[in-house]
């Protein structure tokens, strides 16, 4: 284990108001412009060590975006993103590669290597990141398959062999082998049924459990972000505010979700088309 990760888990999970070293993640007044189309604009947030934050809103409001400039795969048009105290803009490519392995990703659709078998795609990121003996190697593996309550016979198989909930629960195992301190899930339920969702929540929680990682979800799955999240963030369309208004809609608890001030944020959780039909038809119209 890297000496980062060790200076981590000696940190207080639940650190407290004021304390400097609080903050994992600062974002300071980003704003993303792609050809001219602003997706993201003048965004502050700070996420706490060890928070786990669900990413909601509407297709399209610029929630991978915003998950992607977290963790320095796009760069901000304006602002900055600090990591551990450290802005991705100030670091060296050195830099920028240590801190990237402190970082898991858990993508959409799994993204595993279709040529190899379920024990190499779990053991990759050990392969490319740590020197460590082939018994080590195997003993991992197996530990973080068992974790995600995945038998041993399927270090054997392939992707192509295993049913979409469990290409999932190796993806899950794969970005979790180094123990990030930060865990990215790219709509982690999407695409399935809801009791392999629930059983993929609840890894969530247990990886939360085991050690203090800081998670950003990024879900369409309310369920999901109610049950895993300790704060909620609601993007909502730039191009749809005025230009007073804060991207951010809501900011809070997942609890203060349905009782939220704002009608846009209480109709997205609740379902509700609202007035979006009639916009829609008047679109058509036009
Ligand atoms: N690399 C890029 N170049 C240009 N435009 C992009 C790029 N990536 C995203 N966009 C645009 O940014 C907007 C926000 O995209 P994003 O994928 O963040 O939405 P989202 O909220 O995650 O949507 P969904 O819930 O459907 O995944 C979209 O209009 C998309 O077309």
């Amino acid at each position: 284990m890297s000496s980062d990760n060790d200076y981590e888990y000696e940190l207080d999970p639940e650190p407290k108001p004021g304390d400097a070293s609080e903050s994992l993640i600062v974002v300071d007044d980003l704003s993303v412009v792609f050809q001219k189309q602003t997706i993201l604009q003048d965004i502050n947030v700070s996420i706490l060590r060890g928070q786990t934050i669900a990413v909601i809103g509407e297709s399209g409001c610029g929630k991978t975006v915003f998950m992607k400039t977290l963790v320095g795969l796009i760069q901000p048009t304006q602002g900055s993103i600090s990591f551990d105290g450290r802005r991705f803009d100030e670091m060296s490519m050195t830099e920028l590669t240590r801190t990237r392995k402190r970082f898991g990703f858990v993508f959409q659709n799994a993204a595993l290597f279709d040529s190899m078998s379920i024990f190499e795609n779990v053991a990759f990121p050990l392969r490319q990141n740590e020197v460590v003996a082939e018994s080590e190697v195997r003993d991992r593996v197996m530990q973080h398959l068992m974790e995600v309550g995945l038998p041993s016979e399927v270090a054997r198989k392939y992707p192509a062999e295993l049913s979409g909930g469990m290409r999932k629960r190796v993806g899950l195992a794969r970005a979790l082998i180094l123990e990030p301190e930060l865990v990215v899930y790219d709509e982690p339920t999407t695409g399935l049924d809801p009791i392999m969702s629930d059983v993929i929540n609840e890894l969530i929680l247990e990886t939360r459990r085991r050690y203090p990682v800081t998670s950003i979800v990024v879900t369409h799955d309310m369920h999901t972000a109610r049950k895993v999240s300790d704060r909620v963030l609601m993007f909502y369309p730039r191009r749809r505010l005025s230009p007073h208004e804060s991207q951010v809609l809501f900011d809070g608890s997942p609890s203060d979700l349905e009782h939220a001030d704002d009608r846009r944020v209480r109709q997205f959780v609740r379902g509700e088309a609202g007035e979006r039909l009639k916009e829609m038809s008047l679109q058509s119209e036009g």
